[in-house]
């Protein structure tokens, strides 16, 4: 049998240096053409390739390259873009792009969570009348590209089980899984033009089945590689599963008459038993993916080959990959000049990891491998002294119950409104006010020296009072300081704290031209002075209207950093949970009465499995009430919940006994309210009535109506006026007149229920 050996299930993307970025906002922005663009995507391929080959991989991964992401590459490749798109009588790369971004009239796809990751996919639109034809070209022309460059390469597609399972219906009682036998004769077709060019293996990803499933969609996994297997002329069938352990779905792939399966060893430790003992894995390639994909430790080599060992001779073949894609980490921690030298030993990104895949692959072969430095560099982070603090340890042995709990929020509300004296139906914003290029120069300056601290404060002081004043020219109730000091929501706190390390070319792809430099949580964790509180006094000042002091949670904290796999996050998140519990202090003897604690990532720790949820709940649960419960009654706290389906943690919101929650709820109409109340919510919320994720201005009708949905489900007395989320990717242009019609809006409402 020929193998697949070495591997790495996909690599990133956005550059290095983010080129990818730089070069699609210029052409969005009309400053290059369409050609410069693709030159761009293609000097990435070549590198990437060209360095995963010298590194001395056995296989290379293409296709996993993308223009915004890669279930819209997907959509588009079968024809399945909706017609509002196609009909624009666009080139196919505008076509592409309008569907990612949206245009006048043709709003954009939804995006959403990518599984329990960071990353945001396109959502397919599908429905009864879908037709699927392989119009595109994609695998075919990188593997063409790839081949030109003498790199043999793995073409790698989202699987047709999966991207079903990720799409939306377009018509009510209609699952786009009903689709699954028109799409396969298409990527069956795509099979066969593959194997016509060459291609010896193909990778399809199912990682929906890292998530429980219905006996339907297993028979459909049954059905899908039944059917393609079947194809004459193709190239054999690797199918990767990450994110989780396959469950059932091992035993499905296990019974198809596929040539490999990939298994994600990391995410589940007791995984490798199924496999181990999954006997009809004897005929096929086993990819051990024992390198994390998605965090940044170097692996513990002996642990590894522990797991990898366990499946010889279980399988006819059995070699090392990644976990899971490498779209996840950094390209190279050899960039970061700044990082703790000791930290930086214990790390490996997108590039180190390769590098681990092809030792340990060596070393499962018995090949001459040197695992001394591996060996070394994870010894010496574990018994390092700087990873554990013996007063955070102590603190946190020592909460007691009523740390995570205020008294009843009736009780609270009267205190909160004798204090605060604000009309029915309070309008606020989410935090952040547009990051205008001089607020993002300035930083830059800092950072390089041209600014001195003096002048960036003077620089930030300038832009928190211009916020102010348009606050109260516009007549907002309960202000806020605009957020112009923090590069991003997590970052700025993880710069601040013990146990964390910042690095400066971490990017990761968040969506699209998006990024973000996720911190690494390194130590036990604790805030040596507050973080916010000049800034929210500064604000506090300049106005008699409360401005919210404003925090990021612990889960949320956790969920967009590279956080330690030696302790259970519920630990970790403790630990960030005081720190944060003293910042609300501080916040409080400085002046501020109304702190938020933003947790919009709450929904994407949530475990793939529904067995995990109720352990994932009390721990998250638990490190926000330990975060907040230390406020005064006359404290209003508030949180913040974006970019999910909040269904299955609602009765979790609920239990974070928040004063005011305010949720995304523009797009879908409000329907949120009707499963918070279904949930037993009873205190303060503020249901989004202006969709931030477009630059489209909301009219006072429109918002008005919005409003009005919402009185029916909430109390007025309860009920918040705000946008869905912060507005720091909006310009002023937009974001001017519709606050100015959310206030109108609110005022229209308020005068009804008088
Ligand atoms: C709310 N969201 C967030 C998620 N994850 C986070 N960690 N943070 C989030 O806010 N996940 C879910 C969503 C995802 N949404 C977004 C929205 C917007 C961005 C974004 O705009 N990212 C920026 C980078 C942000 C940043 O770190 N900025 C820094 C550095 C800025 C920079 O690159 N500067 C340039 C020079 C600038 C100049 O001269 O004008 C440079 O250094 O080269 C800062 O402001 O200091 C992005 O551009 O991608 C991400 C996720
Ligand atoms: N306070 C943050 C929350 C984003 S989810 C902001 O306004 O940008
Ligand atoms: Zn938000």
């Amino acid at each position: 049998m020929n193998t697949i050996g070495t591997t790495i299930l996909g690599s990133p993307r956005i550059g290095p240096d983010r080129e990818l970025k730089r070069a699609m906002e210029r052409y969005w922005a009309g400053r290059i053409d369409a050609a410069e663009l693709l030159a761009a995507g293609r000097s990435l391929r070549t590198r990437a390739w060209t360095g995963q080959r010298d590194a001395g991989l056995d296989s290379i991964p293409s296709g996993t390259f993308s223009h915004y992401d890669h279930v819209l590459d997907t959509a588009e490749l079968f024809g399945a873009l909706p017609e509002r798109f196609t009909s624009l009588g666009l080139s196919p790369l505008d076509t592409y792009f309008a569907a990612a971004r949206g245009v006048q009239d043709a709003p954009a796809l939804e995006m959403t969570k990518w599984f329990d990751t960071n990353y945001h996919y396109l959502v397919p639109e599908l429905g009864p009348d879908t037709k699927f034809t392989l119009t595109g070209s994609k695998p075919l022309d990188e593997y063409r590209e790839a081949r030109a460059l003498g790199i043999e390469t793995r073409p790698v597609l989202v699987g047709p089980v999966t991207f079903l399972l990720l799409a939306k219906s377009t018509a009510p009682g209609f699952a786009p899984l009903e689709l699954l036998d028109e799409l396969l004769p298409a990527y069956a077709e795509l099979l066969r033009r593959l194997r016509d060019e060459g291609v010896e293996w193909v990778q399809l990803d199912e990682p929906a089945f890292a998530g429980d499933r219905t006996n339907a969609e297993l028979n459909a996994l049954t059905r899908a590689y039944h059917v393609l297997a079947k194809a004459q002329d193709r190239p054999k069938i690797l199918v990767a599963g990450y994110f989780g352990g396959l469950g059932r779905g091992l035993g499905v792939l296990a019974r198809s008459p596929i040539e490999a399966v990939a298994v994600d060893l990391v995410t589940d430790q007791s995984f490798v038993d199924a496999v181990a003992a999954e006997g009809a894995l004897r005929d096929k390639e086993v990819l051990a993916g024992v390198v994390d994909g998605r965090n940044v430790w170097r692996t513990d080599p002996d642990r590894a080959l522990e797991k990898a060992r366990k499946l010889l001779g279980t399988a006819a073949a059995v070699s090392v990959s990644t976990s899971c894609s490498l779209l996840h980490v950094p390209y190279d921690v050899e960039r970061e000049t700044s990082l703790d030298a000791r930290v930086k030993g214990w790390l490996a990104f997108a590039r180190q990891k390769v590098d681990e895949v092809v030792l340990l692959g060596r070393a499962l072969r018995e090949e001459d491998a040197d695992l001394a430095a591996a060996r070394g560099a994870v010894a010496d982070r574990a018994t390092a002294t700087e990873v554990t603090d013996p007063r955070v340890r102590e603190r946190l042995a020592a909460l007691r119950p009523e740390d995570a709990a205020r008294p009843p929020y009736e009780q609270r509300a009267a205190a909160q409104q004798a204090e605060l004296g604000l009309p029915p139906l309070p309008t606020t914003t989410i935090g952040s006010f547009p990051q205008t290029t001089d607020v993002r120069k300035a930083r830059a300056a800092l950072r390089s020296g041209e600014l001195d601290e003096a002048g960036y404060v003077a620089t930030m002081h300038t832009e928190i009072e211009r916020v102010v004043r348009l606050q109260e020219e516009l007549g907002l109730d309960v202000l806020v300081h605009g957020e112009p000091e923090r590069n991003d929501m997590v970052q700025y706190f993880a710069e601040q704290l013990d146990g964390f390390a910042a690095t400066e070319s971490g990017w990761v792809q968040s969506y699209g031209s998006r990024c973000v430099r996720p911190p690494i949580l390194f130590g036990d964790v604790s805030r040596p002075a507050p973080m916010t509180v000049p800034w929210a006094r500064y604000a506090q000042q300049l106005s008699e209207k409360p401005v919210k002091g404003m925090l990021t949670g612990p889960v949320t904290i956790l969920a967009w950093s590279f956080v330690r796999d030696d302790q259970p996050p519920a630990e970790t998140a403790l630990q960030v949970a005081l720190a944060i519990r003293d910042e609300v202090a501080d916040l409080e003897a400085a002046g501020v009465r109304v702190v938020q604690v933003d947790e919009p990532a709450l929904r994407e720790l949530l475990p793939l499995r529904a067995a995990g949820h109720e352990a994932y709940f009390a721990w998250a649960v638990r490190a926000f009430r330990v975060a907040t419960s230390g406020a005064a009654d006359t404290t209003q706290v508030h949180t913040h919940m974006c970019y999910s389906e909040f269904g299955e943690v609602l009765p979790a919101i609920d239990a974070l006994d928040a004063d005011v929650t305010s949720i995304e709820a523009a797009r879908s109409k409000m329907e949120v309210l009707d499963d918070l109340s279904g949930a037993g919510f009873a205190r303060g919320v503020g249901p989004g009535v202006y969709d931030i994720h477009s630059p489209r201005v909301p009219g006072v009708e429109e918002m008005a109506d919005l409003l009005r949905t919402a009185v029916a489900a909430v109390p007025a007395g309860r009920l918040w006026v705000n946008p869905d989320c912060g507005l720091k990717t909006r310009g002023y242009a937009e974001v001017s007149p519709a606050l100015e019609n959310l206030v109108a809006a609110a005022r229209q409402v308020r005068a009804e229920q008088a």
